[in-house]
Formats: structure tokens, C-alpha cells, sequence
């Protein structure tokens, strides 16, 4: 404590002439972003509102300006609720994300568009696909790779037959919790739901904590959480979403063996993105079945120095031992040695697709 007498009206009266700055300021962004959205409308009818790179742009920015007390990903979480309400002002945005209500994935998409988007939950990864296909809402969220337990094989090959294009990526903290509902004696706990992905990245936790009970794999976490609510003797393992969804309580927290556990997320649209300054390309590729094949495809990676950061091979579906590759790599597709390194991918392979350049996620 300082000595100097803190005169808490004071401070009060300064809060409160500041938060009329802040309102104003708000608001007149706010008419910006209106203005932005007619000059958009009238160059193209159909103009796409949402621009992924100027929103990474923005909250790039705001991050590198901030200078405390508050830490820069709290500055930016407040800039991104900002725009979401911006954008909403222009259009309001649906996002279609793999469900039900309160899974990592709804975290994903309100972290990604913020509050002001509207998100509708989808039973599968290929109907999230198909919203957006079929123009009934204008993005989706869907799973891609977890830290822990690898790919998400299904998000992968609807890739193969979509023409939709990867527009974000989002990465987010997995934290696990053991729930439990009102009635659930906590001594007595012999059966835990969860989805499998889960139960593998509390693997460790479960076998040294709860040997014995049962474990029963769900279709999410989200529908654990939902069961265990009327099970005395029942648990869940889900995150805080759904906890705080179906009102359970948390029995031991943060329960996933690795501390860095986290998922990355894809944001599907139809739209090709503009460079941000700090992107990334996902491509798949089918090479054919020869002996050096893949190093032949990897060697211009190499030879232009660009940092691939994923590599995925899946069966192709076009006859039994064939092979595609999923590739990520550093950089956006207008980059001349971008450009430069798809051309000699073309060469070798029998099929190039590019999926997507768009901003490394921010938050
Ligand atoms: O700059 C634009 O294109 C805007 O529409 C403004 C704005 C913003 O609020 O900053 C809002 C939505 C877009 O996704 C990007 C940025």
C-alpha cells in the first residue's frame, strides 16, 4: 500500500469521465466500420464484409502498441469483441462450428469472431462442411490437430472433395476438468464419458487417479457434460464451456498430462484471403506412386527455405495404397518464392490443391 491517501471518489470520477471517452471512441469506430461497409458495397455488390487480414492487422498492432498495465492477449481480447461488434454492425456473421453447444470448438469460433457472431452447433465435421457449401452460413470452425493425439483425420478428408478454402486458423489452450453434477457422490464416481480425443490427453491422469472406473467414449465433451448431470455416480471430462453450460462442478482441474495441450482449429469460407505480413499456406498434394516421390516434393521447400510447419499423408481415395499429402508451410501463395515453390510442386505432382493462405492466428 503507497502512503499517499488514495481519494477513492476521485478515482471513481476519473473512471467514469474516461469511460465516456472510451464510449465515444468506441462509437465513432463504430460509425467508421459503418462507412467502411458502404464503400465495400458500392466498388462490389457482393462484397465479402469480413477480411481476415485486417483483423489480424488490427490486433497485431494493438499488440505490438500496448504497453501494460493490462498483458497485450487481454488488450487484444477486448479489440477483437470491439470489431466482432463492428463487423456485426455491417453484417451480422453466422458461423457454423462443430457442436454440440459448449465444445472446444464454440470456444474456438467465439474466440475467433468474438461475442457478436452468431454460431450454430452441427452434429459432424462433413455438415459444417456442407453449411458453408451450401451458403447457409458464411464460415465454419472446425477441429484439425491437437497438440497431444495428432490430426483430426475426418477435417482432413473433407478437405479432398470441398472447394472451400481456408480463410483462418485459431489455436486454443485445451484444458481438461473432472465434472460432476449436484447429485453425484464424489466418493463414488465408477464411470467417467468423455470423447475419446480427450480421454487420450488425460491418459496418464486417469490411470494414476480413477483405475477403476469405467470410461465411457461420447460423441463430445459437451454431451458427457450433459449426461453426468442426472447420473449420481457418473463424470465428466470437458472444459469450462460445457461445465459452465450444464452447471457442473470441477472435481480436479486441469487434468490433461501435458501442460501444453492445445488444438488448432481451421476457418472455412469461400473467400481467398490477402496477405496479412505473417501467414501461412495449406496445399494438398498427390505425387505419383514412384520411389523418391516425396522427397522430390519436399526438395523445393527446402531449396527456397521455407519453413514448413505440418506434414500429413492420408490414403487417397482414388484406389487402394495411394497416398496425398497435407502441407503447411510459412508464407502466403502471392509471396514470389510462395509463388515460386507451388509452381515446382505442380511440376512433380499428379495433383496440387491449394487450400488456403491466410494470417497465423493472433490470439
Ligand atoms: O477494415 C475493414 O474492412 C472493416 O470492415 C473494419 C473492421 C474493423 O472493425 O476494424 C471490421 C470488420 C472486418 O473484418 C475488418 C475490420
Amino acid at each position: 500500500m503507497s502512503d499517499t491517501p488514495i481519494d477513492l471518489e476521485a478515482l471513481r470520477q476519473r473512471i467514469d469521465a474516461l469511460d465516456g471517452d472510451i464510449l465515444r471512441l468506441i462509437s465513432e469506430r463504430a460509425d467508421c466500420a459503418q462507412q467502411v461497409a458502404q464503400v465495400k458495397t458500392a466498388e462490389d455488390p457482393d462484397t465479402v464484409f469480413y477480411r481476415p487480414e485486417r483483423e489480424a492487422q488490427v490486433l497485431r498492432r494493438i499488440m505490438a502498441l500496448n504497453k501494460g498495465p493490462l498483458d497485450s492477449e487481454e488488450v487484444a481480447r477486448l479489440f477483437r469483441e470491439i470489431m466482432s461488434a463492428c463487423l456485426a454492425l455491417e453484417q451480422p456473421i453466422k458461423v457454423a462450428y462443430l457442436g454440440p453447444e459448449g465444445t472446444f470448438t464454440q470456444q474456438a469460433a467465439l474466440k475467433h469472431f468474438g461475442e457478436s457472431a452468431i454460431s450454430l452447433p452441427m452434429a459432424a465435421i462433413d455438415e459444417v462442411f456442407r453449411e458453408v457449401e451450401a451458403g447457409a452460413v458464411n464460415y465454419g470452425v472446425v477441429p484439425v490437430e491437437n497438440s497431444t493425439e495428432g490430426v483430426i483425420n475426418h477435417t482432413l478428408d473433407s478437405f479432398m472433395d470441398s472447394g472451400l478454402r481456408i480463410c483462418g486458423e485459431v489455436v486454443l489452450r485445451i484444458h481438461h476438468h473432472l465434472l460432476v453434477g449436484e447429485t453425484t457422490r464424489q466418493d463414488k464416481v465408477s464411470r467417467i464419458y468423455s470423447h475419446p480425443q480427450s480421454f487420450a490427453q488425460c491418459r496418464k491422469w486417469l490411470d494414476a487417479h480413477y483405475p477403476q472406473a469405467e470410461r465411457v467414449p461420447v460423441s463430445s465433451n459437451a454431451e458427457a457434460a450433459r449426461l453426468v448431470k442426472t447420473e449420481w455416480h457418473s463424470a465428466a471430462i470437458a472444459g469450462d464451456m460445457a461445465a459452465k453450460l450444464y452447471g457442473l462442478t470441477r472435481l480436479a482441474e486441469k487434468i490433461e498430462d501435458r501442460p501444453d495441450n492445445s488444438t488448432r482449429f481451421l476457418i472455412i469460407g469461400h473467400q481467398d484471403v490477402p496477405m496479412s505480413g505473417e501467414d501461412k499456406t495449406s496445399i494438398v498434394v498427390a505425387m505419383r506412386n514412384q520411389p523418391g516421390a516425396l522427397h522430390d516434393l519436399l526438395e523445393p521447400f527446402h531449396r527456397h527455405q521455407i519453413d514448413m510447419t505440418r506434414l500429413e499423408t492420408r490414403p487417397s481415395r482414388s484406389g487402394a495404397w495411394n497416398y496425398v499429402f497435407f502441407i503447411d508451410f510459412k508464407g502466403h501463395r502471392d509471396e514470389p518464392r510462395v509463388a515460386a515453390v507451388l509452381e515446382e510442386v505442380r511440376l512433380r505432382a499428379a495433383e496440387v490443391k491449394v487450400l488456403g493462405s491466410y494470417p497465423i492466428g493472433v490470439l
